[in-house]
C-alpha cells in the first residue's frame, strides 16, 4: 500500500485561496482501479530479440549455461582505417575529423590492457549488393535507403534453420541492373568508377600512422563485404575468446562500421561506438546510422576518452545491478562475474573452445558458461555508461552547489529545491547535468525527459531525508512554490512492498507543457515506464511503416531512483507511458546496499505546475480543470458519485488507455467534482 500525505500550498500569501491537490482526485481513483501487471515483457530489454529471434536465442542460450568463473571480454573493433579512406588521395576520403588520430593514438595501446584490439581492412574483390529487396546483400545507409527508412525487413525473413553462425546477410553478385550509382558504395564497380580498397593496391593498405599502431598480437582480419562479418572468421574468433562486447571505430559510419555493428549486436554482442573515432562523408548519413544502432540495437555511444575512463575505472557495482523485481519477472542474475578480466592466461585457462563444434552445435561446451544470461548483460551495460555519463556531468553541479551546504536547515533544502526548479526552466542548463530519462542519446524517446543524479550537495543529501521524514508524518509539506511549480506531494513508501500501481498522472489539472518533477530521497526503488496497450509510439524510431512500436509490443523502461535523483517528466511521456513503481518482492539477500539504505523506506516528492484552484474553505472550484475558468467563474465543487463523478473516472480511464487523448473532448468541459468515491 502506499501512504500518501497530500500537501496544500498557497499560490501566494496574499490571495486567499489553496490549490487543488490533484492528488485527491488521481489517488481516490487509484484506490478503485488498482493495476496490477500480470506478465513479463520479454521485449523490455530490446525489440531487436523479436526481429531477430533466431540470432538472439543461440546466444541467450549459449550465455545463460551455469558455469562458474568464466569472464567475458572485451574488443576494439577498427574498420576501414585504410588509404582509401583516411588519405586526401584516396577515392573515397572521409572528413578528418580533428584529433581523431591523436585520440587513436591514446585509445589503442589503452584498450590493449582491457581487450583484444581487431583490425579489419576491406577488399574489393566483387561488386557487393547494399540494402537489397531480397535481403540477401549488407545493409548500410547509403544509396536508395538514404531517403526512405532503412530496409531492415529482409533481416526477419531469416528461418530459424538457417546456420546462425554464418554472417547473417550474404551479399551476393550485383548485376548490371542493381548498380548503385550512390559513390559512397565503394565496394561497386560501375561503368562510372572503380571500386576502393582493390587489392594490392596503394587504396587498401594502411597509412603509415595506422600501421604503427598495429601490435603483434593484434587481430587482424581482411574482409570483402561492407559487413566484418561477411567472407571472414570473426564470429568464431569473437567466440572463441569470449568477447561479448565492441567498441567500434572506423569509416565509414554508415557503410562498414554501420553493417558490422549491426551484425554484431544481431549475434547477441554489445556494441558501443565510440563517437569520436568514427568518419563519415555525409554527416546525416552518420547521424542516421548512429540513431539506427542505438535505437534498433541499443548501442551505445562514447568518446573515446570517457570509453578510456569507463574501462579504468569501472562504475561500482550498485550502480551496475539490475533491479528488475516486479512480482511478472525473474529477479536479475548476480552480476559480479560481469567485469571482463582480459588478462589473455586467464581466459584460456579456463575456457579452450573447440571451433567446429560451435558451429554445430551453437552453444558452448558445458564446461564453459556466464552466469549471466544477454538480457542482464546488455541492460547492466547499457546502465554502467549511463551510470558513467551521469557521475561525469554531476561534477560541476557538485561544485556550484558547495557554497549553500554550510548549514543543513530546511531552507536551505527550500533554496537548493528553487534552485533545481529554476534549472528544469532552463532547459539548457538542466541538460549539462541531467542526461535523458530512458538513456543517453535516447533524447528523442525520452522525449524532453530527463534524470539528474547526485541532485543536492552531498553534505544536505546526507540529512535531507532525515528532516523530511517527520514532516511527512506531521504536517503538510512547507510552501514550495517555484516559477513553474506550485504543488508538491510528499509520500512515503515504507519499504520495499509500498507501491504505486501504473498510471498515467491526470493532466485534467495540469498546465499544459508544464513537466512533472518527481525527487527521490532514501532507499532506491524502480520506476517503471510503460508504454500503453495498443499504442503506436511516435516518439521512438519509425520504422518502415511509420510507426515506431507495433501495436502489439509494449516499451518497458526502468529507471532506478536512488537517493538525491530528479526525474523531470514531460507530459510527452506521462501521455506515453504508464508509470509506477511494483512492490519489490525479491529476497532480502538480492537487494543492493542502496536499496537497503534508511531501512528501505523512500521518500518522494512531486512538484507539479497546477492550473485548477479551490478558495481555502474548498466550496469553490476554478481553473483549467474545472468548469468555472476563471476565478470570476468558480462553481461549488461537487462530492458524492453521481453522473459527473462517473464521467470523471471514465475521463481518467481514457488517459491510462491511450497514449494521445483529444485533452479538449476528454477534459476541455472541466469537472468540479473534488472527491471520488
Ligand atoms: O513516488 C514516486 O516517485 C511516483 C509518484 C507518482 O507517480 C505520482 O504520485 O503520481
Ligand atoms: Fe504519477
Amino acid at each position: 500500500m502506499l501512504v500518501g500525505i497530500r500537501a496544500l500550498l498557497h499560490s501566494s500569501p496574499h490571495e486567499q485561496f489553496e490549490m487543488l491537490d490533484p492528488a485527491r482526485r488521481i489517488r481516490t481513483l487509484l484506490l478503485h482501479t488498482l493495476l496490477h501487471t500480470t506478465s513479463c515483457d520479454i521485449d523490455k530489454v530490446y525489440a531487436a530479440a523479436s526481429v531477430y529471434p533466431f540470432a538472439m536465442s543461440s546466444l541467450l542460450a549459449l550465455l545463460s549455461q551455469q558455469t562458474p568463473n568464466l569472464q567475458t571480454q572485451k574488443g576494439l573493433i577498427l574498420l576501414g582505417l585504410q588509404n582509401d579512406f583516411l588519405s586526401p588521395d584516396g577515392k573515397l576520403p572521409v572528413s578528418p575529423r580533428s584529433g581523431y588520430l591523436e585520440r587513436l593514438k591514446e585509445l589503442v595501446p589503452a584498450f590493449r590492457e582491457f581487450g583484444s584490439v581487431i583490425w579489419v581492412r576491406s577488399e574489393f574483390e566483387a561488386n557487393r549488393v547494399a540494402n537489397p529487396d531480397d535481403g540477401d546483400g549488407d545493409t548500410v545507409i547509403a544509396g536508395s535507403t538514404v531517403d526512405g527508412s532503412l530496409g531492415l525487413k529482409h533481416v526477419s525473413k531469416r528461418k530459424a534453420s538457417e546456420d546462425a553462425t554464418l554472417p547473417l546477410k550474404r551479399a551476393k553478385p550485383a548485376d548490371a541492373e542493381e548498380e548503385e550509382e550512390d559513390p559512397e558504395l565503394f565496394l561497386n564497380r560501375t561503368s562510372n568508377r572503380e571500386p576502393c580498397c582493390v587489392k594490392a593496391s596503394w587504396g587498401a593498405e594502411y597509412p603509415e600512422d595506422i600501421q604503427n599502431l598495429i601490435a603483434d598480437s593484434d587481430i587482424q582480419v581482411t574482409k570483402t563485404y561492407y559487413s566484418a562479418f561477411g567472407s571472414t572468421s570473426l564470429l568464431l574468433t569473437l567466440r572463441s575468446k569470449l568477447i561479448t562486447e565492441l567498441f567500434v571505430c572506423g569509416c565509414n559510419t554508415n557503410l562498414s562500421v554501420f553493417a558490422t555493428a549491426m551484425d554484431a549486436a544481431r549475434y547477441g554482442i554489445q556494441i558501443t561506438l565510440i563517437e569520436d573515432c568514427l568518419g563519415y562523408r555525409r554527416r546525416e548519413r552518420h547521424d542516421e546510422a548512429i540513431r539506427k544502432l542505438v535505437d534498433i540495437m541499443e548501442s551505445d555511444v562514447m568518446s573515446s576518452s570517457k570509453t578510456i575512463d569507463m574501462l579504468r575505472s569501472p562504475p561500482d557495482d550498485d550502480k551496475r545491478e539490475d533491479h528488475c523485481s516486479d512480482e511478472d519477472e525473474e529477479s536479475a542474475a548476480a552480476t559480479d562475474e560481469l567485469e571482463a578480466d582480459s588478462s589473455e592466461e586467464e581466459e584460456e585457462e579456463d575456457f579452450i573452445p573447440d571451433p567446429d563444434a560451435h558451429i554445430e552445435k551453437q552453444h558452448w561446451p558445458p564446461s564453459a558458461r556466464l552466469p549471466l544470461n544477454v538480457e542482464n548483460l546488455r541492460s547492466l551495460s547499457l546502465r554502467r555508461s549511463t551510470a558513467v555519463a551521469a557521475r561525469s556531468t554531476v561534477t560541476s553541479q557538485a561544485v556550484d552547489l558547495e557554497e549553500k551546504t554550510a548549514e543543513t536547515t530546511v531552507d536551505e533544502y527550500e533554496k537548493a529545491m528553487h534552485e533545481a526548479r529554476d534549472r528544469v526552466a532552463r532547459y539548457d542548463a538542466l541538460a549539462q547535468r541531467s542526461t535523458p530519462l530512458f538513456g543517453m542519446n535516447k533524447e528523442k524517446e525520452s522525449a524532453g525527459s530527463r534524470i539528474l543524479y547526485d541532485l543536492l550537495p552531498a553534505e544536505l543529501a546526507e540529512t535531507v531525508f532525515e528532516k523530511l521524514k517527520p514532516e511527512v508524518h506531521w504536517q503538510p509539506a512547507e510552501e514550495a512554490a517555484g516559477h513553474a511549480l506550485n504543488h508538491v506531494l510528499i509520500q512515503l513508501y515504507r519499504g520495499g512492498t509500498d507501491f504505486i500501481s501504473e498510471h498515467s498522472d491526470k493532466t485534467l489539472d495540469i498546465a499544459k507543457g508544464s513537466s512533472i518533477v518527481n525527487v527521490s530521497f532514501g532507499a532506491q526503488r524502480t520506476m517503471r515506464l510503460r508504454s500503453k496497450r495498443g499504442a503506436t509510439s511516435h516518439l521512438a524510431a519509425p520504422s518502415k511503416h511509420g510507426a515506431a512500436t507495433s501495436p502489439l509490443t509494449r516499451t518497458t523502461h526502468r529507471i532506478p531512483l536512488p537517493h538525491n535523483s530528479m526525474i523531470t517528466m514531460s507530459l510527452e511521456t506521462n501521455a506515453e507511458y504508464l508509470h509506477g513503481i511494483n512492490a519489490d518482492k525479491r529476497p532480502a539477500v538480492e537487494f543492493s546496499a542502496a536499496e537497503k539504505e534508511y531501512d528501505g523506506q523512500r521518500i518522494s516528492l512531486t512538484f507539479r505546475q497546477i492550473e485548477t484552484f479551490l478558495s481555502a474553505d474548498e466550496r469553490l472550484i476554478w481553473g483549467q480543470g474545472a468548469t468555472g475558468k476563471s476565478r470570476a467563474l468558480a462553481r461549488e465543487v461537487v462530492n458524492g458519485d453521481g453522473k459527473e463523478s462517473e464521467e470523471l473516472v471514465r475521463a481518467f480511464g481514457a488517459e491510462n488507455k491511450a497514449s494521445r487523448i483529444e485533452w479538449e473532448v476528454v477534459y476541455g468541459r472541466g469537472s468540479d467534482v473534488l472527491h471520488l468515491k
